[in-house]
């Protein structure tokens, strides 16, 4: 049997759900935790640590995160995780709260142990076959794209569908920015190792780590939930009034990974500099952010943010989702050399 790591690269899904009746109150936040629970484990996932806002919730899981806003749910999982099992029970768990469901996204980037995957997930035309059957008629506007880079081994994989068209006007000013990377720095990774016999649980060893790292200075504003595997292994999300940002970490040498994930909002301009910091905390070899919505400026402000620690953009890739607007897809490696 060939010998993998742990696959760090997430899946990630978005659904977004409406209803006729104007007064939805807290929406999908009513979902009783059991019925979250099930779900979960058809994903093969579990709730490590949760904390919400007036906003949303959000769960750190054994793999990855789940956010819960009133008419929107964002699950992302790592490892051979079954994401996609999540689409029909999340569909009918609205439905019972007379939210229906407008559009989804599913977005990954090419995963380091492609092997390792189970069914759909070995590859991209059977995952898409999948969502295909496994959502309503409804959400026609539908594209996938395989979105490529100069680097060979990272392309951005994209598949959205909606009831309605993406419009400019629709803009909420909200966009996503996810952002892998890979080859971290080993001094660094190793900061995301437990100390054997410390006396310490998964939350403080990870409370620990979210200031040693300076996680917490990303957007000091944020409100923080983390968690440390044992004997490595890092998550949190952040939650900012109802923005979220989200950090994992596969320190583990040969297959080291790190993700950070936030949404932006055009009317506030911090995020080249949110992602500048969340760089410089993994020292990566490899770094691609994948923008959905961001505008040109907003991902050319990143661009520059990410150069500015000694990485080259090597590719810039654009496409337009008719129910998702424009992803662009950025990578980039270091110009250091690396002993
Ligand atoms: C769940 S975390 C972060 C996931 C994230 N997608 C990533 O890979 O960066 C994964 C890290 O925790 C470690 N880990 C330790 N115990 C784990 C567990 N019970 N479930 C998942 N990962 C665990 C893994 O070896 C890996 O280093």
């Amino acid at each position: 049997m060939a010998i993998s790591g742990f696959e760090g690269f997430e899946k990630r899904l978005e659904l977004q759900f409406s209803s006729h009746d104007p007064d939805i109150g807290v929406g999908l936040r009513n979902l009783d935790f059991k019925s979250i629970e099930k779900v979960l484990h058809e994903v093969q996932c579990t709730v490590v640590s949760a904390l919400g806002n007036q906003h949303f919730d959000s769960y750190v899981l054994s793999e990855s995160s789940l956010f819960i806003y009133p008419t929107m749910i964002i699950i992302k999982t790592c490892g051979t995780t079954q994401l996609l099992k999540s689409v029909q029970p999340f569909i009918h768990l609205a439905e019972t709260l007379n939210l229906h469901i407008v559009a989804l996204r599913y977005t990954r980037g090419s995963f380091i142990f492609p092997q390792a995957q189970p069914h759909p997930y070995t590859s991209f035309s059977e995952e898409v076959v999948y969502l295909e059957d496994n959502i309503p008629e409804s959400l026609c506007y539908k594209k996938a794209s395989v979105i490529p880079s100069k680097l060979t081994k990272h392309s951005w994989h994209v598949f959205s569908a909606g009831a309605e068209e993406y419009t400019e006007d629709d803009l909420s000013g909200l966009y996503t920015v996810e952002v892998c990377m890979t080859d971290l720095d080993q001094t660094l990774a190793r900061k995301f190792f437990r100390h054997p016999n410390d006396g310490k649980n998964g939350d403080s060893a990870g409370r620990e780590m979210t200031e040693i790292t300076s996680i917490n200075r990303i957007n000091p504003k944020a409100k923080i939930c983390d968690f440390a595997f044992d004997p490595c292994g890092y998550s949190m999300n952040g939650l900012d009034g109802d923005r979220y940002s989200t950090i994992h970490v596969t320190p583990e040498d040969g297959f080291s990974y790190a993700s950070f994930e936030c949404v932006g909002s055009i009317y506030n301009d911090d995020m080249a500099d949110m992602v500048k910091k969340a760089v410089k905390v993994f020292g990566p070899g490899t770094v691609s952010v994948a923008t959905t919505n961001a505008g040109r400026d907003m991902c050319m402000r990143i661009k520059n943010a990410v150069e500015s620690l000694a990485m080259k953009c090597r590719s810039s890739s654009t496409d337009e989702f008719p129910a998702a607007g424009m992803v662009m897809f950025q990578t980039f490696t270091t110009r250091r050399n690396r002993i």
